[in-house]
């Protein structure tokens, strides 16, 4: 008797799969909700076998949009989103037996089982009936040597397979067992095999036919005789579902929220009219995704009457009286009740890394109004979002204020052609450096510098210098760190160069990070209005224009990361692993909605093997110290978050142990030495915000160290006339070795591209 399809679904299959039965005509449908992570390349598939006379005629989708394609295996119907279809190879080849359309008496044709069955050759038996025949054998047939040696190959290819493996997911039997359990079917199969199995199972021989014919009796054998793993598999990725995100904040669900969507590109006002109601609200938060507009925003708004508290990672700056707060966007509350909040920079919800973080702000903020500033690339998913969330929304959009012109003539390669205003972007700390010492040596013009890796605080002493007029520092050499909402004095912006190292290698900037820079130029209010902007290279230039001209892509996908809460329930199903293997397997198993992907973590995971030889650390403080802010690449930072961790873990207060140079930097080494530093001191004020006061009581300290150093690295800056160095001498990374060259191809796309231009005349200004 074969099973109800419906009963086999649930007990077996995704609770994300549904039956629905059409009965009048005795057929049915199946639809989905929506499959995620196909890093994770969870095959989906459902297996079933086919009731007696019922006929499949159609295979849908529910409104996910997905395709399924309906497989036969021997009479039992896998059931497959196309998604999953498509990442298997072995599955494309496969030809589905329904279609949209039906094709009933070829359905028929494969599933119906005959009626008469002691005539039915083995390849038109129901597997559970092979399986059961296996099963109930007293003993197996004697094999000969060549046969038992094709058998067995025939079992190591199933073993083996890739196909067969993801299936095996649809049963929860996880990649990792797979093979073992594959073994002790094959254990079990030559234990009891026929004589009519095995001359079926040779005819077919290793490989593909094989593995099909096998994995509908293997997946009966497994779910009889390992239903413990199956259990634990299924538990594994039921504590690694991150669906449905909007759920995990009930409070922000139970608030009929208004969000209010500033859309446009830069320098539109976005920021501007978003803070004007943050001023007005009784209660209200700013979340930026910077350090030092975050301090920027609180530095305005008290100046304008507004008290307002600052609260980043590393200080908290509580104003009294103050209803208001700007903080950067990792640290805002979804606990607390705000009248307004305001997400600034929203687009960075796709950002690879700290993409969670904007998400979060947006699923889980408890307020009547969220302003949401940023370009137009995340608006149809929050669109979306909003009516998961049932939150209302409204969209502003804008336009900028001036447009934003196109030098055509460039710098013409000659760094001396630089002017009052300029600003010179580039993207590696050694670029920077050797530009700044160019134009101080070629020109009258002295040069303020702007990179990530430099404290915020001389970032604005730096921006504030550059911004003064009437001081002879009238140029400003930066990199793409001065691209998010900033406001300079900048007449114009010259790309240096449009690629940069993306950590892995070079490649050209992508056009929408292009926009955000070249928008700093011109900015309203500033003492240059009107936005220029240009190349050093005429080579570059067309580049430049098609970023500009490019409509912003659409963002289909933005991050999440679990909560702790999330790891540690799901460190509850697994033993014996570290804390970054534990990392690594939740990602390997997470299921996530089709909106969202798992932010990258590769730089916890680095920060998580230092920290495994340190004992005593809780889950929860091990996911905290993974968290703090350092530059993995930096050894002496990493040597000193190891030691910070050792000595909370010893309950011991944790020291600083560092001291700080009397004088500016007189060389570039003396001046990464100051960045270092100052990298080690503002994670220690991070450590001590993110665990108990007691343990870091050198707080006041380490602040009164990161003033310091960030003034000396404040009067470094202003002489440095030295030659760069490099922080890892020898390795690949931002700081790159002299003499590196664009990607060819890039150098090849422009070259043809600028040969096109001078055949057809060039333009003097390109407005955008
Ligand atoms: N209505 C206004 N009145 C006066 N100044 C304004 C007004 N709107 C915007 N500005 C000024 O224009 C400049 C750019 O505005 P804003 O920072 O809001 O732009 P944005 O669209 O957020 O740009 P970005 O995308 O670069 O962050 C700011 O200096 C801001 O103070
Ligand atoms: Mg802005």
């Amino acid at each position: 008797m074969a099973r109800n399809p419906a009963t086999r679904l649930l007990r077996n299959c995704s609770s994300q799969f549904k039956v629905r039965y059409i009965s009048s005509s005795n057929r049915f449908t199946l639809s989905c909700n929506e499959f995620h992570n196909p890093s994770m390349q969870m095959h989906q598939s459902v297996g079933f076998t086919h009731p007696e006379r019922t006929q499949l005629n159609k295979c849908s989708s529910s409104s996910s949009g997905l395709d399924f394609r309906v497989l036969n295996f021997n009479k039992r119907l896998y059931c497959t989103p196309n998604e999953f279809v498509n990442s298997s190879s072995s599955l494309q080849s496969t030809e589905p037996i329904a279609s949209e359309h039906g094709d009933d008496n070829k359905i028929k044709d494969q599933v119906s089982p005959s009626t008469n069955e002691g005539s039915k050759h083995v390849s038109a038996l129901d597997p559970e009936e092979i399986y059961r025949r296996l099963c109930d054998a007293p003993i197996s047939i004697k094999l000969g040597l060549e046969e038992c040696e094709e058998l067995s190959e025939i079992f190591r290819c199933f073993a083996r397979s890739g196909w067969a493996s993801n299936q095996a997911l649809a049963i929860y039997i996880g990649a990792s067992f797979f093979p073992t359990a594959a073994h002790q079917f094959r254990n079990f199969f030559f234990k009891k095999c026929d004589r009519d199995i095995v001359d079926h199972l040779l005819s077919l021989g290793p490989g593909t036919e094989s593995d099909k014919f096998l994995f509908p009796i293997f997946v009966e054998y497994a779910l009889e005789q390992h239903p413990d793993e199956i259990k634990k598999f299924r538990s594994m990725i039921a504590s690694a579902d991150l669906t449905k995100p909007e759920t995990w904040f009930p409070f922000a669900r139970a608030i009929k929220r208004k969000i209010i969507y500033h859309c446009g590109p830069t320098n539109s006002g976005k920021t501007y009219n978003a803070l004007q109601r943050f001023m007005e609200a009784k209660k209200g938060i700013y979340c930026s995704p910077l350090r030092l507009l975050a301090m920027e925003v609180f530095d305005k708004v008290n100046s304008l009457g507004v008290y307002c508290s600052l609260l980043t990672g590393q200080e908290k700056k509580y104003v009294p009286f103050g209803n208001h707060t700007a903080c950067t966007v990792e640290m805002v509350s979804t606990e607390e009740l705000y009248e307004v909040a305001v997400i600034d920079e929203i687009q960075m919800m796709s950002d690879l890394y700290r993409g969670y973080a904007w998400t979060r702000a947006l699923l889980g903020l408890q307020a009547d109004e969220i302003h949401l500033c940023g370009d137009p690339s995340v608006l149809s998913i929050v669109r979306k979002i909003c009516k998961e969330t049932g939150d209302e929304l409204i969209e502003n959009h804008y336009e900028r204020f001036k447009p934003l012109v196109v030098e055509a003539k460039t710098l013409l390669g000659d760094i001396k052609n630089v002017r009052s205003g300029d600003c010179v972007v580039a993207f590696s700390r050694r670029e920077i450096f050797e530009v700044k010492l160019a134009i101080e040596k070629h020109t009258t013009h002295k040069c303020c510098v702007i990179y990530g890796a430099l404290p915020p605080e001389t970032r604005r002493h730096q921006a504030n210098l550059f911004n003064e007029q009437g001081n002879e520092y009238d140029i400003l050499v930066a990199s793409d760190a001065v691209g998010m909402g900033l406001n300079l004095n900048i007449r114009r912006i010259v790309f240096y160069s449009l690629s940069k190292y993306n950590g892995d290698k070079i490649v050209p900037v992508p056009p929408s990070q292009v926009k955000q820079i070249a928008g700093r130029a011109g900015r309203r209010g500033s003492i240059y209005p009107d936005g220029l902007t240009t190349t050093l290279h005429l080579d570059d230039l067309d580049y430049l224009i098609e970023c500009l001209q490019k409509n912003f892509d659409e963002i289909t996908k933005v991050g999440l990361f679990p909560f702790f809460e999330q790891v540690e329930l799901f460190a509850g199903q697994i033993s014996d692993i570290t804390f970054s293997q534990l990392l690594q397997k939740f990602s390997e198993n997470c299921r996530l909605d089709g909106c969202y992907f798992l932010c990258k973590h590769d730089h916890i995971k680095k920060v998580a093997n230092m920290l495994e030889k340190v004992e005593g650390l809780s889950l929860e403080d091990r996911f905290n110290f993974c968290f703090a802010p350092v530059n993995i690449r930096d050894p002496k930072a990493m040597y000193h978050l190891l030691r910070f961790a050792q000595s909370y873990a010893m309950n011991v207060p944790v020291s600083l142990a560092m001291g700080v140079p009397k004088f500016s930097a007189r060389n570039d080494m003396e001046l990464l030495d100051l960045e270092s530093k100052h990298q080690v001191v503002s994670m220690y004020l991070w450590l001590s915000n993110h665990f108990k006061e007691e343990s870091f009581p050198y707080v006041k300290k380490a602040e009164g160290m990161a003033s310091d150093i960030a003034e000396l690295l404040g009067e470094s800056l202003i002489k440095a006339d030295w030659k760069p160095e490099s922080r890892n001498q020898g390795k690949k990374g931002e700081d790159r070795e002299e003499g590196y060259q664009r990607p060819r191809s890039m150098v090849k796309m422009q070259e043809k591209k600028r040969q096109e231009k001078e055949n057809s005349g060039s333009v003097e200004k390109v407005t955008v």
